[in-house]
């Protein structure tokens, strides 16, 4: 039988066929080593983006290109940039084999000692996506986890109901990126180790003036958050930093790697503190509960291995980082473009009343019946991927189906964000948010790997149901209840940044105006 969510989920993971590939050789194109042109081109990356950049080089030198590093930085030949569905294929379903290793940062093999699931490789990081990825596939679980989700956002709902009836205009103003944040973080942290951040709880504290704490107090709460907040702002601000480097600037004073590390080790401690309560409780004959913890707490292997404390608090962990952030900036664009396109938000509201009675809340089911919800959040997807790039590691020589050659030890990088705005693969108007694109008979016709926001292949998304599942329904609950109207002037494309994931600019958020809005009602 299809899930709720199979309508969402695109199958192009976890593959491992191989084929034949072609023979035919072409060279790659791109600046010779080097030259000014060379220079030009990676001056690119380092003032609008590796997104932008990948964008720039295939509209500049076609589907595939190369950068030579004469200097073998990080051990890389060179960097192949490549920008088609079927060479993408190629990469993460064809020759998977020949592409298992995700290229990491410096500073993230640094911070993680290559363990984790997103720090890791191969047969290390293949074990822990078989035992975490379970409870995030599971029809069950992940209906249990829907039910967070809603309860959590109809809190928020009611907060900002008081705040609109607060306001003498009825309405009021706030930075929906900042709430959707708090509310994923309060999803995630209750999904994985039923912990409640409660964070939506200082929504209302801002909404009434206050401002929040720094975090720093005994409390467990405040402990993680401020340990989380500042493991992915560091990390962000030094990513692509490398390491030496950074080595250097820690022995000049700089506080990047001490912060890191004083991060990880507020959240190592508090996570090992809660791995110990739950395992004495278990051990008491416990009830348990209904979260990842648990599940990866009683999961073992078929030799019976389960999984350390050390290794249980590094999973959660990066679940945790990998879920909040691309959810939360996912779901505050989608509410936005939404909203700016009036005509899209009437047909929305109407398939929203039309599916849920007065006062009914969404569930895991009907988003089944919400098709249109679900096209927009493709559609928001396709322009805004929550992480940009997905680069891999080339173990051997090939041949692309272009047949253009890749090196061994070559960097091939793919880009859903140059994917989704790539005129070649989406047409002229690929610039215009139209959820109709996913349309059944329109999306029947697109190449399985265009539409690629989650990666592809065995180191794709492991969250890629819950994710999009927690986005409808977060959307959903807001929509039923109150009209968002983005702030003069407003843009038609979002001006977005990336760190590591998804931001709205300088800025730094995405201010609405927020006002109930009652059944049927028109624009
Ligand atoms: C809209 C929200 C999200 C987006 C757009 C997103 C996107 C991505 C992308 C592009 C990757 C890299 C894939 C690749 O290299 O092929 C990734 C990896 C990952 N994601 Fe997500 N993600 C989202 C939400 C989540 C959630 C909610 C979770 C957990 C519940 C999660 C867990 C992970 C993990 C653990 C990895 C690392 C997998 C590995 O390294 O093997 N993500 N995600």
């Amino acid at each position: 039988m299809k899930s709720a969510l199979s309508a969402f989920v695109r199958d192009s993971g976890d593959q491992v066929a191989e084929t034949g590939a072609p023979t035919a050789t072409r060279p790659i194109p791109g600046p010779a080593p080097l030259s000014l042109e060379a220079l030009k081109d990676v001056s690119v990356i380092f003032f609008e983006g590796l997104h932008v950049a990948q964008l720039k080089f295939s509209e500049k030198y076609g589907p595939v290109c190369r950068f030579a590093n004469p200097a073998s930085l990080n051990g890389a030949t060179s960097w192949v940039f490549i920008n088609s569905p079927e060479n993408i294929q190629h990469v993460c379903a064809t020759n998977v084999r020949n592409y298992s290793r995700r290229y990491l940062p410096d500073i993230y093999t640094y911070v993680t000692h290559g363990k984790g699931i997103l720090g890791s490789q191969d047969e290390y990081n293949a074990r822990h996506r078989r035992l975490c990825s379970g409870p995030f596939r599971n029809k069950w679980q992940l209906q249990r986890f829907s039910s967070v989700v809603v309860e959590r956002s109809k809190r928020l709902v009611d907060i900002f109901s008081a705040a609109a009836a607060a306001d003498p205009s009825g309405a009021f103003t706030t930075d929906v990126a900042t709430q959707t944040q708090r509310l994923t973080l309060d999803v995630v942290g209750l999904v994985a180790f039923s912990h409640d951040f409660a964070c939506v709880e200082q929504v209302q504290r801002d909404l009434a003036g206050a401002t929040a704490g720094d975090g720093r107090s005994g409390v467990l709460q405040d402990r993680v958050l401020w340990a989380v907040n500042t493991f992915g702002e560091v990390l962000a601000q030094v990513f692509i930093t490398p390491l030496p480097l950074l080595k250097a600037m820690d022995r000049l004073g700089a506080p990047h790697l001490r912060q890191l590390g004083e991060a990880v080790s507020v959240m190592r401690a508090a996570m090992l503190d809660v791995i110990a309560e739950r395992r004495a409780s278990l051990a008491a004959g416990g009830r348990g509960r209904d979260d990842l913890l648990q599940a990866l707490l009683t999961a073992t292997e078929d030799d019976g291995r389960g999984l350390s404390d050390e290794e249980l608090w590094e999973d959660v962990h990066d679940i945790m980082g990998a879920g909040h952030e691309t959810t939360a900036t996912t779901t505050a664009a989608l509410l936005y473009c939404i909203s700016a396109h009036p005509h899209v938000r009437q047909r929305l509201e109407e398939e929203l009343d039309a599916v849920l009675a007065d006062g009914e809340a969404p569930t895991y089911e009907s988003l089944e019946r919400m098709p249109y919800l679900q096209a927009c959040a493709k559609e928001v997807m396709r322009l805004y991927p929550a992480i940009p790039v997905f680069p891999r590691e080339a173990a051997r020589p090939d041949v692309l189906p272009t047949g253009h050659g890749v090196a061994a030890g070559d960097v091939v990088f793919m880009s859903s964000y140059a994917l989704g705005r790539s005129e070649a693969v989406w047409g002229p108007d690929v610039l215009e948010f139209d959820p109709d694109r996913f349309s059944p008979e329109r999306e029947a016709r697109q190449h399985r790997f265009q539409w690629l926001p989650f990666g592809a292949g065995p180191r794709m998304c492991l969250g890629a149901s819950f994710a999009q599942m927690s986005v409808a329904l977060m959307a959903a609950t807001l929509l039923q209840r109150f009209r968002f109207t983005p702030l003069a002037p407003c843009s038609p494309l979002i001006p977005v940044g990336y760190d590591i994931t998804m931001n709205f600019g300088p800025s730094g958020g995405l201010r609405m105006r927020v006002a109930p809005r009652q059944r049927g009602q028109q624009q």
